[in-house]
């Protein structure tokens, strides 16, 4: 267990075995992970029950996603609906059109009248595909009924990818056509094939040769995030053509259960909802079955939950890493005729940056929800001839105008992003190992050293998005908030008479004369206890963050324009302080009907009182909108002002600081350092940043790398501060990744390392 110490001759006090240990951790750590990938597929999952769902349509086949990440708060939502049968075309039935990533399809369950089995067609309510899976097997196409089906994914098996084991069991026919029931009954297995994963589909005995089978490809469509590929190969059963099915399967079970009033029950593996995890954790999928538990929660998550386009609309989490730097060599020049050439190792290239750019074609965070992961691609290592490295790839990270980069660690804000075109360095790159070219010294004309390119830094970011507004229209839910941005702008938002039409916000642009324009934000309605989770929440009240005014509509015809006006007000307060000290204006709506006008002269009065002078309008009638797009405009210009005033006073604005602080962190001495200390292991910590990075670099192939080692700790201190500190023989001294064993006595060491010592080239001794 114990690595060998090595020791340089009279030299230093300090041993290391480094090299060793370090590539023994590289060693267990890919030990770990590969352990946790299960060379088999892990075990059937249990019996179907008679309750199974059904999800497979007449002749042809459809799966599809189910809603993934936010299954939860969507499960109790999704219903089945019965699928339309192109007659005679088994493999090309009238699948419902659902554009990926596009708007939501609509779901609904219907029976089957003939038995309790019920067809059904899955779509996600978060906006997924819906796939069709031709089934050979199904002649006639549209008269088929449909059978039982459950398709139940393993546990975290596989990598903790979603979902490794489906099984499609007996479909069974109709009375009619007795002989040619059972037409596919399936098991899907994922093994690991040379090339990745692959799923197979399993026939049951039921199935003759012929039969088509089902093969399930539980990454089709779906966005491998790491390097690695992932990708699940379809792969046809014996007697299968290949290429039958090309489904997709997400979802993994759906539990149906026709009595239960068309309560569908889905069960969906989804990603961990925060994706925070690092590489190894990523994509780890949960089981979350629908059960008792959270029948009761429903309610619960119908008040608090925000629906899902709106949350990934404004907020996602992202992975940025920076290349790292390429290795520098050690070469000599060889020439003929020119003894002594030299050493000629080039140094490495320096590792891509991650940028990160406002792209004015961009208005959601929508994108980020697919790729994830950013990463600059490495420098080159360099090459004899003092030839350096090439640089690595750089890769920019686009975002909408109106992003605010924080990292996720530590909530820090990072950076603000508002214009088109902005560009900020968000990570540098990694330098460049030295070449030995690089060494080379008058005491030392023969350098056998080089370093290791530096390690590119990488960081997890919360990206969110503010929407660049000039005025925020803010209100209760139905107040007509809408309808007052359709007016005074060109935008058409919905409008309908429920609450919360509105989920995500509308912009529009006013214009009052050529040169004179304000853009006009339309937010989601803004219940009393919002901040309890309310209604939509008041997340979405971020959005009027950046509003220089705000416009708050009231709903005149409501019961107490009042109560309500106050209520918002208080949320408002209650989200952001900020908020409530914006300039804003009260607009009492809905003036054309009777219960609203005969409420006026109270509302007024009130808010007279307060010393605010409200207006009220008819949004629908167009009565009145002009005078609030005037007084809006008039607040906006005098707001501006401020906001130039105070910002003369801060113009120096830094895109770069994350880059510069990390540059600045890298070039941080080697003599800063802490050394903190374990006594139940008798182990030294060294902690500083110059001093890491100097472990890191250095590349241990080359026994100079040692000396200099030996030397670097020696002159930066740490040996003497270790010392002073009592360190002991045997201790462990751990530096980065370096692990290195205490030894008092130099002399004391073994002959095939006092050889590497007989080096011809020496180092000077410092001791
Ligand atoms: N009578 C009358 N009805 C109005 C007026 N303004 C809006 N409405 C109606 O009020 C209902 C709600 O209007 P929206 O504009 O959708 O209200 P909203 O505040 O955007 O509502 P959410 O988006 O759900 O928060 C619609 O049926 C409108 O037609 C008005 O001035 N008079
Ligand atoms: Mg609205």
């Amino acid at each position: 267990m114990a690595p060998a110490a090595v020791a340089v001759a009279g030299a230093f006090p300090f041993r290391l075995f480094s090299a060793e240990a370090a590539r023994r951790n590289a060693k267990s750590a890919r030990g770990r992970r590969g352990a946790a990938r299960p060379a088999k597929p892990s075990p059937p999952p249990p019996a179907l029950s008679s309750s199974s769902a059904v999800v497979i349509g007449r002749g042809a086949t459809t799966f599809t996603r189910l809603p993934l990440r936010d299954a939860a708060p969507e499960s109790a939502e999704v219903t089945l609906e019965r699928f339309p049968t192109a007659q005679g075309d088994p493999g090309r039935r009238a699948a419902p059109a659902v554009p990926r990533g596009g708007s939501l399809p609509r779901l609904g369950v219907e029976e089957a009248e003939d038995d309790n089995d019920e067809e059904a067609v899955f779509g996600s309510p978060a906006g997924s595909s819906v796939h069709r899976m031709p089934l050979r097997d199904s002649p006639g196409g549209g008269e088929r009924p449909i059978g039982r089906f459950d398709a139940r994914a393993a546990r975290k098996g596989l990598n903790g990818r979603a979902s490794s084991r489906q099984i499609v069991e007996h479909l069974e026919d109709g009375d009619e056509e007795e002989e040619e029931e059972e037409f596919v009954v399936t098991r899907l297995e994922i093994f690991e094939g040379h090339k990745g994963r692959n799923a197979r589909a399993i026939p049951s005995e039921e199935l003759d040769d012929d039969d088509g089978a089902v093969v399930f490809d539980p990454d089709f469509g779906v966005d491998s995030d790491d390097d690695e590929e992932e990708e699940f190969g379809t792969a046809p059963i014996e007697g299968t053509p290949r290429g039958d099915a090309n489904a997709r399967a997400e979802l993994d079970e759906l539990d149906f259960d026709g009595e239960d009033d068309g309560e569908a029950e889905v069960v969906v593996f989804y990603p961990d909802g925060d994706d925070d995890g690092e590489d190894e954790e990523e994509g780890v999928f949960e089981a979350n079955f629908a059960d008792d538990e959270e029948e009761e929660a429903e309610g619960e998550v119908k008040e608090k939950g925000v629906p899902a386009v709106m949350r990934c609309f404004d907020t996602a989490r992202i992975y940025t890493r920076a290349g790292d730097g390429g290795n520098g060599v050690v070469a000599f020049r060889r020439e003929k005729y020119v003894p002594h050439g030299g050493p000629s190792g080039g140094d490495g290239g320096r590792g891509g940056n991650v940028y990160v750019e406002v792209d004015g074609d961009m208005n959601s965070l929508l994108p980020f929800r697919k790729s994830v992961h950013f990463r600059a691609g490495r420098g080159a290592h360099g090459q004899g001839s003092q030839m350096a490295g090439a640089k690595g790839e750089d890769v920019v990270v686009k975002v909408p105008p109106g992003t605010v980069v924080r990292s996720a660690a530590g909530d820090i804000e990072l950076l603000e992003l508002m214009k088109p075109g902005q560009r900020a360095l968000l990570l540098p790159g990694g330098r460049g190992g030295r070449g030995n070219a690089a060494f080379k010294t008058g005491t030392n004309k023969v350098p056998r050293i080089a370093e290791k390119g530096e390690k590119g830094p990488e960081m997890w970011l919360d990206l969110e998005l503010k929407l660049v507004a000039d005025v925020g229209i803010v209100g209760a839910p139905n107040a007509g908030k809408s309808t007052l941005l359709s007016v005074i702008s060109a935008a058409k938002p919905t409008i309908a008479n429920y609450p919360f039409t509105t989920l995500l916000p509308n912009l529009g642009v006013v214009s009052l004369d050529f040169d004179a324009t304000m853009v006009v934000a339309d937010l989601p309605g803004l219940l009393e206890g919002a901040h309890r989770g309310y209604g939509l929440g008041h997340e979405f009240l971020r959005h009027s963050e950046r509003c220089s005014v705000l416009v708050h509509v009231v709903d005149g015809s409501g019961q107490q324009p009042e109560y309500e006006y106050e209520a918002v007000r208080l949320e408002l307060e209650l989200f952001s302080p900020s908020l409530v000290d914006k300039p804003y204006i009260v607009v009492y709506n809905k003036m054309d009907l009777p219960e609203a006008s005969d409420r006026w002269n109270m509302f007024q009065e009130k808010l007279q009182a307060q010393g605010i002078e409200p207006y009220c309008i008819s949004a629908m009638n167009r009565q009145g909108t002009q005078d609030v797009v005037y007084a809006a405009y008039k607040v906006l210009q005098k707001e501006k002002q401020r906001a130039k005033e105070a910002q003369e006073w801060n113009n120096t604005e830094n895109l770069n600081h994350v880059a510069d602080a990390i540059k600045k962190e890298r070039s941080a001495a080697m003599n800063d350092f802490e050394i903190s200390h374990d006594k139940s292991t008798n182990t030294w910590t060294v902690v500083g940043a110059g001093i890491e990075r100097f472990v890191q670099m250095t590349n241990w192939d080359y026994t100079e790398s040692l000396k200099r080692f030996q030397h670097v700790l020696e002159a930066c201190g740490v040996n003497k501060t270790l010392v002073k500190l009592g360190v002991k023989e045997g201790d462990t001294v751990v530096i980065g990744e370096m692990e290195m064993f205490w030894n008092e006595e130099p002399q004391r060491t073994s002959p095939s390392k006092t050889a590497r010592d007989d080096d011809a080239v020496r180092w000077p001794k410092f001791s």
